[in-house]
């Protein structure tokens, strides 16, 4: 077996750095180091707490343009979306930061003249975490900042491919002040540090952004132990187009939503659903936008879409799209790749695809790549049963400027997230997450915090 692990870069298929695999003595010896500093570093105060966060989030600040980088060569993303990604993780520490000075109890009132009854909230304990390859800064940086703002120790893995960035974010955190057995990084194999973790006595919450089927082993193998578990797991967002709607604002947020991170993102529109009477037009100015992308390497500071992050990504991908045009669906634009196997890069040229049916698998898997699948309807109930039609429920979108659809859109469609008229929906301050098997949970908000700490009832009697 290998003792490290490769890093390269998507772009190129060059090698960027071996990072050296824990050993599972490592990362048990880790995990009872951030069990015995929950002792401590829950009872440090919550101003303390905010101050250390803040200095970990100006230390970030200050390094934005070496992580940005780092982060393109090992993901893929195109520089200006790293950057981005920089703001966005920081942004959630900025949050937490704050919001650590803000877990309050309750009084409630008693039954009896003798008895008073509070309630306060206290961490969970020791936090591991599993984060994926698309965001490598902020979905660390959306579980630690908050564990840590409640006063809970945090052990993340990252993905295999993109180990550097959650590495040098861990640097700066000690640099900032936070204490090393607070906050640590191990490397390693998915299935098998899952396991160290949700084998523990001493973790109290594995907290997971990835795949669904990953998701739910995580959950299963955390019965035993009945751990605390939040998972943030895959979409398939659909976007309604109503009738009514701006058609060059949904073209533009279309665009935005879609090819964000070469459409590697969990709240990605995955399925457009337009009606009728507009499809063609939408259609027309969609791809007349997607054609003027520029695809290429994103450390080139013009690219827009950079490569999809391997080889499995790209299959995916490619079967998607070859199953929907034998099915009968028409290529508007796209349906080109720049694939090397031996030499180990994916490109995938923006695609958009019209005449698709809900029986094509591109509308029943999410897809993780800049692929768009135009499908229309007549009424707006059609639309919905199609949204809900499948077991994700994270996000979805509708453009409509009729008070009452929209309205009726926001009250029928079963998704955590929802964007009306608004393709880009994220941000630190609101609670990201999904229903059904898109997971269990909420990050970011005030809602955030709630899945570290644990509610403790007092009663005090004899008074
Ligand atoms: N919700 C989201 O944002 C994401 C959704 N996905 C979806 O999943 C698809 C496949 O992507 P993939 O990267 O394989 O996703 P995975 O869910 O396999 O990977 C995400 C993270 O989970 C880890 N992991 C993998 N297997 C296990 C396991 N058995 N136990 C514990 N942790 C594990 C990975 O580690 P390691 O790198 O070592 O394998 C990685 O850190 C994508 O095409 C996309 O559809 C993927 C990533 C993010
Ligand atoms: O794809 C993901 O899991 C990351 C969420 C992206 C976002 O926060 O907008």
């Amino acid at each position: 077996m290998t003792k490290s692990i490769k890093v390269k870069n998507p772009a190129t298929g060059q090698l960027i750095q071996e990072v050296r695999k824990n050993t599972e003595e490592e990362i048990n010896q880790a995990l009872k180091r951030g069990h015995e500093s929950f002792q401590s570093w829950s009872k440090v105060n919550a101003h303390e707490r905010a101050r250390l966060l803040k200095n970990w989030s100006l230390k970030i600040q200050e390094n934005k343009e070496v992580i940005a980088e780092t982060m393109t060569l090992e993901s893929g993303k195109p520089i200006q979306e790293s950057l981005g990604e920089v703001d966005y993780a920081t942004s959630y520490i900025d949050w937490y930061a704050e919001e650590a000075k803000r877990l309050y109890g309750r009084t409630i009132p008693a039954a009896s003249e003798t008895k008073r009854i509070m309630v306060s909230r206290q961490p969970v304990g020791l936090v591991a975490a599993i984060t994926p390859w698309n965001f490598p800064a902020a979905m660390m940086t959306r579980k630690a900042a908050p564990a840590l703002a409640a006063g809970c120790t945090f052990v993340v893995k990252p993905a295999e491919e993109t180990p550097l960035t959650t590495m040098k974010l861990v640097e700066l955190a000690y640099e900032a002040g936070i204490p090393s057995d607070v906050l640590q990084c191990v490397n390693g194999i998915g299935s098998e540090v899952g396991s160290l973790f949700t084998d523990s006595e001493f973790v109290r919450k594995i907290t997971f952004t990835g795949s669904t089927p990953v998701g739910k082993l995580l959950i299963k193998n955390s019965a035993d132990t009945v751990k605390h578990v939040s998972m943030e797991l895959g979409g398939h967002a659909p976007m309604i187009i109503a009738e009514d709607a701006d058609i060059d604002f949904a073209v533009e947020q279309t665009v935005a939503s879609k090819f964000r991170n070469a459409g590697q993102t969990c709240i990605c529109v995955n399925r457009v659903l337009v009606h009728e009477s507009i499809a063609e037009e939408y259609a027309e100015k969609l791809t007349e936008k997607v054609r003027a992308l520029k695809v290429g390497n994103g450390l080139e500071k013009d690219t827009q879409v950079g490569p999809v992050i391997n080889e499995k990504g790209f299959e995916k991908i490619v079967s998607q799209v070859n199953d929907a045009i034998e099915k009968g669906a028409e290529v508007l634009h796209g349906n080109e790749y720049d694939a090397n196997r031996d030499e180990g890069y994916f490109f995938v040229h923006p695609t958009v695809l019209n005449n698709v049916d809900s029986d094509m698998k591109i509308m029943q898997e999410e897809t993780f790549g800049p692929i768009i699948p135009i499908s229309t309807f007549k009424e707006i109930d059609e639309a919905i049963a199609i949204a809900n039609g499948t077991p994700y429920g994270l996000a979805a979108y509708f453009f409509t400027n009729n008070y009452k659809t929209g309205t009726y859109l926001h009250e029928q469609l079963d998704f955590g997230i929802l964007g009306w008229n608004d393709g880009a929906p994220s941000a630190a301050h609101a609670p990201f997450g999904g229903m059904k098997e898109s997971g269990l949970g909420r990050e970011g908000g005030s809602e955030g915090i709630d899945p570290y700490l644990e509610t403790k009832y007092l009663s005090i009697g004899n008074l």
